[in-house]
């Protein structure tokens, strides 16, 4: 597994109130191959997910995965680091799905042959084949989702970090999302709402006003978090 480091980190941002603090003073090593984020909306959990590839980046403090400090080697960490996001048409930008999954293994082939042979062979093993040729407008949310996810593991990333991936999907297609992302090899950070999925992860940590206010295994702390609410 990776390792995700962050070092006293701080997330402030400018609103027409002035600068408010998003995420309070943070420091936390993830080691663990499943960890979700829970909390109320608002909570930071996006913010928090979004440091671990430089999406956000930190007002102070420092986020490093492995040995790469994300200020510095945004770059190499976006590699190492793929991320799924709530809505999957901000990730699927081609007009047919062979060519969107062909796109992002530009970096591993340079033919474009090669690319959409590579292509077929990723929607093949999500049992999206017979899409290839479909325009990424048509399909089903679930679809769409599975998709975007087939083409973030297409690049190889070690580590996923998925936000809410399961918000947009019905019950059936949740759950397909949520058991694939459970399943893989890969290290995953997920932020969900979704509890049942959340205490299927090795770690949880619960967030409220921008801190990290629990964290330990995740069947307890979604536990408490049930409690609460
Ligand atoms: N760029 C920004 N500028 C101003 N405020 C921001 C910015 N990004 C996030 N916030 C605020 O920070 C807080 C935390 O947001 P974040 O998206 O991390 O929460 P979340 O727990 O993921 O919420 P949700 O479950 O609704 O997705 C929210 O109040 C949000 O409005």
């Amino acid at each position: 597994m990776s390792r995700l480091l962050l070092d006293r980190v701080v997330v402030n941002a400018t609103t027409a109130d002035g600068e408010v603090e998003i995420l309070a003073e943070t420091s936390l090593e993830l080691t663990e191959q499943r960890i979700a984020l829970i909390g109320a909306n608002g909570s930071g959990k996006s913010t928090l997910a979004r440091l671990l590839n430089g999406l956000v980046s930190p007002s102070s403090g420092r986020v490093v995965v492995d040995d790469l400090d994300v200020a510095e080697e945004g770059r190499e960490v976006r590699r190492k680091v793929g991320f799924v996001f709530t809505d999957p048409s901000a990730q699927l930008v081609m007009p047919t799905v062979l060519e969107d999954v062909a796109l992002s293994l530009r970096r591993f082939h340079r033919s474009r042959r090669a690319r959409e042979a590579a292509a077929r062979t990723v929607l093949a093993a999500y049992g999206l084949e017979e899409l290839a040729d479909r325009s990424v407008h048509a399909l089903s949310g679930g679809q769409r989702q599975l998709l975007a996810i087939a083409g973030v593991l297409a690049c190889e990333p070690d580590v996923v970090v998925a936000d809410e991936p399961t918000t947009l999907l019905d019950l059936a297609n949740s759950r397909m999302i949520g058991d694939l992302l459970l399943s893989l090899p890969q290290q995953v950070v997920v932020c969900t709402h979704d509890l049942e999925l959340a205490a299927r992860c090795d770690r949880a940590l619960l967030l409220s006003g921008g801190r990290v206010v629990l964290d330990g295994p995740a069947a307890e702390v979604v536990d408490h978090y049930r409690a609460s609410v």
